[in-house]
């Protein structure tokens, strides 16, 4: 339900409408003075206590498009004028609104649309610093347009080829801009700005650490064992499945289905080849037609079974990670099915990682057993941790657990989860908890290490490759899913503006296929709301027709690149 709109402030109340000031003698000064502070009184004024419940309110707002779309910096905008009436920042909303994906309309436009004239005079939220990359300007230029005098802005933006430029833009037209930390301080800010850094951690750790978010995720039971068996003191040493090796299910339906929310938030999925052997998993976040994350199997032995639902890439695509040189004749009965497979010289979590990075992953999920993951802590890939824990004991020495060894023998040595929250799902329990500080916004990244060199033995200041895997990168501007329309022939011949190459290089997947579905899909990609969401059509149907596919996308979007620039 969109929000109610109040009346702007500084229009007078009914009272003073029907006892105008000036009908008044002049003698009664003092009358007329009351009854200015009765039907005209100061506006108020917001203090740190609503500027932190609507800043807040801002990153809600910015979250609402996850596992819509592939994750993407979250942007959210709400505009807020006081109200004479009441005193409840939230009852001050006039607009708000949430960037939905990249190249869709921007957080601030779509908050000043739904406040319309009352967005005159009022102030407007922002999570974080708008990143007007590609040249486009059109969060600053609608403020200001709209009239906001002012702009409380949680957090700066992280890369610095974006960092405070908007906020300068907003400045040099004569709005006013606060940032948390820097022009508002009060300890009132604190949960706000703690919604403002989970709201685009993603972001952040990839600016920081030059690593995708990294979420360990696990269902465990309520197993104790005696750790003393002279002494009656029980430790909980949950298992992540029976001796056996048998997991499903340890955590209840609800739980699961939390599970698919958090896939649809990532960009890939990794399990390790024993899941895979053991589980036979899918890995989709099949409770939604929402983002289709990519799965990643890690087996440096590549004894993989010939046959397993992770082949089946009309779910979703599959990269296998392994070693090099392993097993030739299975990587390519794996290609033909469809399969990436990807070698690596010493297959580890830290070069996976850095790998996912260089593919423009913002958001990875970890669906490993017990090995994988105590590797990938001891690499200190892994940021936050999600352990279900379901109400259930199955026993089992050799049980697995979620953490295998990781070489520490004092509890003084543990690690202590930080911001840790508890939920109850139905009969389980959600602990979550970070491992690393989500980094506060003192990455400053040099440009030019933004560019990843293609060959590891040439330093990136030598190189002239650059590259654009996120619209938001230095050469984003260059990035198929760049919000630059094109004016280029569709499928019947004539001129159409397609919103961004994606859409012109994913519809010229079935252009020129005389077969009615096939035209079906190329409506249904002009009609994509945003590039990524015609890269998913694209990809989902090329999965599900791959008869229909038209083998001259490559040139046409090489094409397309050349016509936009
Ligand atoms: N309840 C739950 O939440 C979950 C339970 N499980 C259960 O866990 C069990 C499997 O556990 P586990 O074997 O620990 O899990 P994984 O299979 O997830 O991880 C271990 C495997 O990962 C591969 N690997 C690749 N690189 C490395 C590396 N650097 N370090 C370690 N492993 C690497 C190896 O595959 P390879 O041998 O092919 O080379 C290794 O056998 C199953 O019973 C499964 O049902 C699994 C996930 C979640
Ligand atoms: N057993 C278990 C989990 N196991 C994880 O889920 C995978 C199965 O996913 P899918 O095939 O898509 O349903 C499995 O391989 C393992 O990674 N997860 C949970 O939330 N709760 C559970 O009890």
């Amino acid at each position: 339900m969109p929000p109610a709109h109040p009346p702007p402030c500084g229009v007078a109340p009914a009272a003073a409408a029907t006892c105008p000031l000036f009908l008044l003698p002049r003698r009664s000064r003092s009358l007329r003075l009351r009854l200015r502070r009765l039907a005209l009184p100061a506006p108020r004024a917001a203090t740190h206590a609503h500027d932190a419940v609507l800043l807040r309110r801002a990153a809600d707002a910015a979250d609402r498009s996850a596992g819509l779309t592939s994750p993407h910096p979250n942007f959210g905008c709400v505009i807020a004028r006081p109200q004479l009436e009441t005193d409840n920042a939230e009852a001050w909303v006039v607009g708000e609104g949430f960037l939905y994906a990249q190249g869709t309309p921007c957080a601030e436009l779509l908050a000043a649309q739904e406040a319309g004239e009352h967005a005159r005079g009022a102030t407007a939220y922002l999570n974080l610093e708008p990143g007007d990359c590609y040249g486009d300007s059109t969060a600053v230029s609608t403020l200001v347009q709209a009239g906001i005098t002012r702009v409380v802005v949680g957090l700066r933006h992280p890369l610095k080829h974006l960092r405070g430029k908007a906020i300068q833009s907003l400045r040099n037209e004569g709005i006013q801009v606060d940032v948390v930390g820097e022009d508002l301080h009060s300890k009132l800010f604190k949960e706000a700005l703690e919604s403002c850094l989970i709201v685009n951690a993603p972001l952040l750790y990839r600016a920081a650490f030059r690593v995708p978010f990294s979420v360990l995720k696990y269902a465990m039971t309520a197993d104790a064992e005696q750790k003393y068996p002279t002494m009656l003191y029980w430790k909980l040493a949950g298992k992540i499945a029976a001796s056996s090796g048998h997991a499903s299910w340890v955590s209840g339906k609800s739980s699961r289905g939390r599970v698919f929310e958090l896939r649809g938030r990532s960009d890939a999925i990794i399990v390790g080849g024993n899941t895979v052997r053991l589980d036979d998993p899918r890995l989709t976040a099949r409770h939604v037609k929402g983002h289709v994350p990519v799965r990643i199997v890690m087996s440096q032995s590549l004894n993989l079974p010939e046959e397993a639902n992770l082949w089946n890439v009309h779910d979703a695509y599959t990269i296998v990670a392994t070693q090099r040189g392993a097993r030739r004749d299975l990587q390519k009965k794996l290609a033909l099915k469809g399969v990436e497979v990807v070698e690596f010289d010493m297959l580890n979590p830290r070069d996976v990682m850095s790998y996912c990075y260089d593919r423009g992953y913002l958001s990875v999920l970890w669906e490993c057993g017990g090995t994988l993951a105590a590797s990938a802590i001891s690499a200190s890939v892994i940021h936050k941790v999600y352990a279900f824990l379901a109400p259930k004991i199955i026993g089992g020495v050799n049980a697995p657990t979620p953490v295998g060894e990781l070489g520490m023998n004092q509890m003084t040595q543990a690690i202590d989860l930080i911001d840790v929250s508890y939920e109850q799902i139905d009969r389980d329990m959600l602990m979550s908890g970070f491992i690393q500080p989500i980094p506060d916004l003192s990455p400053v990244i040099p440009s030019v290490d933004e560019i990843p060199s293609v060959d590891p033995e040439v330093s990136p200041y030598e190189t002239n490759i650059i590259s654009f895997y996120k619209t938001w990168d230095t050469f984003g501007a260059f990035s198929n899913f760049s919000p630059h329309p094109i004016h280029m022939p569709d499928e019947n011949g004539d001129y159409f503006t397609w919103p961004t190459v994606e859409h012109y290089y994913q519809a010229h997947k079935f252009i020129g296929v005389d077969d009615p579905q096939a035209r079906e899909i190329v409506q249904e990609i002009k009609l994509a709301k945003s590039p990524e969401e015609a890269a998913r059509i694209g990809r989902t149907r090329q999965r599900e027709f791959q008869e229909l596919v038209c083998l001259n996308v490559l040139v046409t979007s090489i094409f397309a690149c050349y016509s936009r620039k």
